[in-house]
């Protein structure tokens, strides 16, 4: 056998052997919602961008209905930066006066959505950029008024989003929501995925971040957490800043129905399918006690 084949053949049993693991898990995620949050630092690069929108269009192709989440707090604290505006966050959540919430909206709704809304178009998905102000999909409460306008889903209306599930299209979510009156609201981007999952009962939501997933107090990542586990890594602190958002919304997601949790490093090539096809997974997985 000449090297050259040898090396092919050697390649197609990779191949299979990759395929035959991925079939079983192509089988249970038929029709399945994941809802997936692409934090700002897992964003990256154009190439990684565009590895990722690949990656949702082959959910899409293999009858999953992808919802993609975003954040963008890198990209709103640029643009505060350059305007002269300081900002603050107190328990991983901006403290957003009413200039605050302008630019939040244009980053979010503006900028990074349409960023994300073109990747999967190019890579030959049909994505449709929206925020929970569409149709009202999130309609929220003050948080807390020390805290400005930023708000908490105590509403959430998914009706929009099964529309786009019968067309195969693909909705890209920015974390805005309304209030009963016509208050803008900037919702973390984890807790609106998270509201979003909740109401859709979905199957899996994938929180992406720039960290392999939650660390203990060595430094290790945990791969499968209990809900008591979390609470107790939060008690003690473990669990701090922008991961507290995440474990909230993990919690709050399960309660409402939502299968599984994963908490996992969005830089990593193929971080989504390599969690949803593949037997080890990736990350961190919170279920139900
Ligand atoms: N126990 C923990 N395990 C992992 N990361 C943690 C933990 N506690 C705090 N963090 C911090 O949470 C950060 C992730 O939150 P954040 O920066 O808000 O992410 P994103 O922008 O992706 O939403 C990590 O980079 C890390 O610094
Ligand atoms: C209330 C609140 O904190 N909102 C976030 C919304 C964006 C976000 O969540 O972005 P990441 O996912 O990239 O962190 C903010 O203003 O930064």
């Amino acid at each position: 056998m000449r090297i050259q084949d040898a090396m092919i053949t050697r390649d197609n049993a990779a191949i299979a052997r990759t395929l035959n693991e991925a079939l079983p898990f192509l089988t249970r995620y038929d029709n399945a919602v994941v809802v997936i949050k692409l934090g700002g630092h897992a964003m990256g690069s154009d190439e990684g961008m565009a590895s990722f929108a690949r990656d949702v269009v082959l959910m899409r192709t293999v009858g999953i209905n992808p919802v993609i989440v975003h954040g963008g707090g890198p990209m709103i604290n640029d643009l505060l930066a350059r305007l002269g505006v300081k900002s603050e966050f107190v328990r991983g959540k901006r403290v957003t006066d009413a200039e605050t919430v302008k630019v939040v909206e244009m980053v979010l709704a503006g900028q990074v959505n349409k960023r994300i809304v073109q990747a999967i178009n190019s890579a030959g998905g049909k994505a449709v950029g929206l925020s929970g102000k569409d149709t009202d999909m999130i309609v929220c409460d003050q948080t807390d008024p020390d805290l400005g306008f930023v708000g908490t889903p105590k509403e959430v209306n998914p009706a929009l989003l099964h529309s786009l599930f019968r067309d195969e299209m693909i909705p890209v979510i920015a974390p805005i929501g309304t209030g009963d009156g016509d208050e803008t609201f900037n919702i973390n981007g984890d807790t609106a995925a998270g509201a979003i999952a909740g109401a859709l009962k979905a199957d899996r939501l994938l929180l992406l971040t720039d960290v392999p997933g939650v660390k203990d107090r060595t430094g290790d990542v945990v791969t499968e957490l209990t809900t008591a586990r979390v609470r107790e890594m939060t008690d003690d602190g473990t669990i701090a800043g922008g991961m507290i958002p995440k474990t909230e919304t993990a919690l709050d997601a399960l309660e409402k129905g939502v299968r599984a949790v994963v908490i996992l490093d969005g830089r990593v090539p193929n971080a989504v399918l390599l969690e949803l096809f593949t037997s080890h997974g990736a990350g961190s997985m919170i279920r139900i006690d």
